[in-house]
């Protein structure tokens, strides 16, 4: 058993695989495998210190199967059973019913409601796996939903079987009402629910179990986990002795309109910690600042003559870009400019609000990266905010298709859509990053990146990473969550990278 692997896979591609693995010549046992792995993990990481009573729920699925056999494992091995089955044998799947069998055969008893006045140590949960119905309309109800509920108030550490029930395995949407797992032990692969939008929540600590197959082989995945040893493969290179500011690029940032400095300079400020060579801010603010006297390496200037700097590698439009014309013209320039672009707030709303500008994104040749939060990313789709949450990969990849473009879809467990269709999910930050002023802060980091030489999609991979890297490390000198800063933000991930790149051995 892994602790992580980096294939993600959507519930029709783990079908598939299940398909695959059963045309195999001697097809394996997967149900009993994935009971064993299960029971294993209960036994050992749950059933400790005496604790001995195990309530199962198994329900009207193949994850009911799986709860049968751990339920059978767990009996043998002298553990206290209480099994709770919400289905009928009629409906089950051969395999779930030969579990079932099985279980009954080793002297096993059924309940059909969770028993009045027991205890346990620890709760199985067993009642719905990626099976669960993920159209709109049918949220867990009537027995599904007070079971749930039941579970969660009982307070006692759960072992999910292959995905907290109610969540759902491609959107980690909660359905109504789910599981809150201490563990989750996912078989095959790992599916985007347990990573992104609510999935971390409920999830408790991932295991997965490939359960012998080499799903690799049989499937070649179209998504990916983004951790910290992924980030590490695409830093910039160690710098030079002889290298000068013009060796680490110039990065422009067009923004800051009137009452939005703030975004600008935060941005700017990033892309300066994160090794730009020089920075410039393009200010679209009529009586704009003339210095930052509190980072005076900023330049800024105003907007019209960030076009005539001919040393640009890249230009950041968005921060306090505001919606006024000037800025829809000032966006629609460095959309036509043959430098690679970041486009972040206002330069997205542009975009979803005008589609002469959408026009100029999806004609250009060279880079572009979108950073949206979902809203933006609902105004660029012309979807609710709720769609886009409920299908956050799709999402991601309809952002970068429709845009000719890669995308980061903002929030926990950020989506990065990159070419060819490939997605990958962060799992790095937490709830410190939800302030205002986080999102200036990624795209100048971005910008930082691509001033350096790192390739777009890698600079988008890389700063997504490490910007919720140094939120996670924040949260620990902090104690919590409460009261992160997006300043904070950039000099952590300044001082994350400089150890990424001179003491890599370390960490
Ligand atoms: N196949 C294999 O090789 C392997 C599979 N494995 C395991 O099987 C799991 C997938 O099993 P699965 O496909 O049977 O689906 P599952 O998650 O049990 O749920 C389906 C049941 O739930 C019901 N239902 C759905 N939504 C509902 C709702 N909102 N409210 C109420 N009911 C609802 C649905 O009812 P129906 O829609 O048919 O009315 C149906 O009865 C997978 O996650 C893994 O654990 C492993 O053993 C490895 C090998
Ligand atoms: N709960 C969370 N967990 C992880 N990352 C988060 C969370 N909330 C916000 N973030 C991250 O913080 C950033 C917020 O960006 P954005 O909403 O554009 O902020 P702003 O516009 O105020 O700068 C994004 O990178 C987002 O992924
Ligand atoms: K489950």
């Amino acid at each position: 058993m892994r602790n992580y692997s980096t294939a993600v896979y959507t519930t029709a591609e783990i079908r598939e695989i299940e398909q695959l693995a059963a045309a195999l010549p001697g097809p394996p046992a997967l149900m009993e495998k994935a009971g064993l792995a299960a029971a294993e993990v209960a036994r050992d990481r749950l059933l400790i210190y005496g604790r001995t009573r195990v309530l199962v729920l198994a329900g009207p699925g193949n994850n009911g199967g799986d709860a049968f056999a751990a339920a059978r494992h767990l009996q043998a091995w002298w553990f206290k059973v209480t099994l709770v089955f919400t289905g009928q044998r009629s409906t089950l799947s051969s395999d779930a019913q030969r579990m079932l069998d099985a279980w009954l055969t080793a002297g096993g008893k059924i309940f059909s409601g969770i028993p009045e006045n027991e205890k346990w140590d620890m709760v199985i949960d067993g009642l719905f796996g990626i099976g669960l119905d993920h159209h709109e309309g049918r949220e867990l109800a009537g027995q599904y939903l007070a079971l749930v509920n039941t579970v969660n108030r009982m307070n006692l550490p759960v072992l999910a079987l292959d995905i907290p029930s109610g969540l759902g395995s491609d959107s980690g949407q909660v359905r109504g009402a789910a599981i809150r797992a201490a563990m989750t032990v996912t078989f095959i692969g790992l599916k985007p629910g347990l990573v992104t939008h609510q999935g971390p929540e409920y999830c408790g600590e991932i295991l997965l179990d490939d359960l012998d197959l080499n799903t690799l082989s049989l499937r070649e995945p179209a998504s990916w986990i983004m951790d910290q040893l992924l980030a590490q493969t695409l830093l910039p290179p160690p710098r030079s002795a002889s290298s000068h500011k013009g060796t680490y690029g110039s990065v422009g940032i067009i923004g800051g309109s009137t009452g939005m400095m703030g975004a600008a300079l935060l941005a700017g400020t990033a892309a300066l910690k994160l090794g730009a060579g020089r920075v410039y801010l393009g200010l679209i603010a009529g009586k704009a600042l003339e210095v930052d006297t509190t980072q005076p390496e900023l330049m800024l200037r105003p907007v019209h003559e960030i076009f005539k700097l001919d040393q640009l590698s890249c230009l950041v439009v968005g921060p306090g870009l505001g919606m006024r014309p000037d800025a829809r013209f000032w966006l629609s320039s460095a959309l036509e400019s043959t430098l690679p672009l970041v486009l972040d707030a206002d330069a997205l709303n542009l975009i979803a609000t005008h589609s002469s500008v959408a026009n100029l994104l999806r004609k250009r040749k060279a880079p572009s990266t979108l950073t949206p939060h979902p809203a933006e990313a609902a105004r660029l789709l012309n979807m609710d905010i709720s769609a886009i949450q409920n299908d956050r990969m799709a999402a991601a990849a309809n952002l970068a298709k429709k845009f000719n473009c890669c995308a980061v879809l903002k929030g926990g467990g950020s989506i990065c859509a990159v070419s060819g269709g490939k997605r990958y999910i962060n799992t790095s930050g937490n709830p410190g990053l939800s302030s205002a002023g986080t999102g200036d802060v990624l795209s100048g980091i971005v910008g930082a990146l691509l001033a350096q030489g790192v390739s777009s999609e890698n600079a988008l991979l890389l700063a997504v990473y490490l910007h919720g890297a140094a939120a996670d490390i924040l949260l620990k000198q902090q104690g919590g969550p409460v009261g992160m800063t997006a300043s904070e933000i950039s000099n952590t991930a300044r001082n994350l990278l400089n150890q990424w790149v001179y003491s890599p051995e370390i960490h």
